[in-house]
């Protein structure tokens, strides 16, 4: 898969010399699901709004389906759409011209049966008379959504899209995130909810003080937070791990009076039955053992805080 989107070195500095990103660099596929994860101020709407063209970078080169976003705005622009994470709309427009009018902001002729077909799919066709200042605070994040979505855009962004929504409007984000992935629109979402980018992405992105500190496969995160220590304390310590448990992931701690195995919780067998008969076999005797696991969180807890650390 091509490159849908290309951050080469971006830097933002705001006017006051604050630097809200220093030298970000990413490339996303075409048609693949981004999810951008970082504390609050980390960054993540200022990387957004400089892709989007809203914000200019100070240095570096960001490039949209081939085209730069300050010298090729225009045509940048025109394949990506945004959902903001603040509703931004006109309070006295009517929902149908809302979105009609933002198709045509991006130059693309008239298309009633494609906007007939978009409120319908967020069900907003019953609204489409009533002024935006009618509707529920969910209601104006479909219409956000509806608007991001009305000029085709290659590229959706979605910035906190289920910060403060309903369950039920959650879940039609999430199937309107499959559609368009269906349609291989590449897309690119903030969130505070790891278990949303957990149950969405295909590679998590994590974001701390204008720097990306780590892109990965959703898999392979999983697989990283898959993992699993037992711990056994024993009655007698050991000086080294015996040579008939070299097949097993284990490490020595705590002076030699613990053993401590790694596993993936994933895998068919974890091998803790065989392991503690291997130890048995061996005179080794257990005092207690002890499970833990580490989460998705604690290991971008773990980032962020490393992040902080070397700032
Ligand atoms: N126009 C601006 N002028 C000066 N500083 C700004 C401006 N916009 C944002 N900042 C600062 O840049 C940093 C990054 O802000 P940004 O909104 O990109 O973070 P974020 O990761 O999206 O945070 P959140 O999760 O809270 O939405 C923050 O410290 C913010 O105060």
């Amino acid at each position: 898969m091509s490159a849908m989107v290309e951050i080469d070195n971006a830097m933002k500095t705001y006017e006051g010399g604050f630097e809200a990103l220093k030298g970000v660099t990413l490339s996303i596929r075409e048609g693949e699901i981004l999810a951008l994860l970082g504390p609050n101020g980390a960054g993540k709407t200022t990387l957004i709004s400089c892709i989007c063209g809203i914000s200019q970078p100070s240095g570096g080169a960001i490039r949209v389906g081939g085209h730069d976003v300050v010298s090729d705005y225009r045509e940048a622009r025109s394949l990506v759409g945004l959902v903001p994470q603040e509703v931004n709309l006109e309070p006295f427009e009517k929902v149908w011209n809302t979105v009609r009018f933002s198709r045509g902001l991006f130059g693309k002729p008239r298309d009633d049966a494609h906007i007939e077909a978009l409120l319908k799919r967020l069900s907003l066709w019953d609204k489409r008379d009533n002024q935006i200042k009618e509707l529920s605070g969910g209601m104006k994040r479909r219409v956000l959504i509806a608007k991001a979505l009305a000029h085709d855009p290659r590229v959706l962004f979605l910035d906190e899209p289920t910060a403060g929504v309903d369950v039920e409007l959650r879940r039609d984000m999430w199937r309107i995130v499959e559609d368009m992935r269906a349609d291989g629109v590449t897309i690119i979402l903030t969130t505070h909810y790891i278990e949303e980018a957990e149950a969405i992405a295909d590679r998590i992105g994590v974001i701390s003080k204008g720097e990306l500190l780590l892109v990965e496969e959703k898999s392979a995160l999983m697989a990283r937070m898959g993992r699993k220590e037992l711990r056994i304390e024993l009655q007698a310590p050991l000086d080294a791990i015996p040579e008939s448990l070299s097949d097993y992931d284990l490490a020595l701690a705590d002076e030699g009076r613990a053993l401590v195995y790694s596993y993936d919780t994933a895998a068919e067998r974890t091998g803790i039955a065989r392991l503690i008969a291997a130890l048995a076999e061996k005179g080794i005797v257990l005092r207690d053992v002890s499970t833990r696991q580490s989460s998705l969180e604690e290991i971008f807890v773990g980032l962020v805080h490393d992040g902080e650390d070397a700032a």
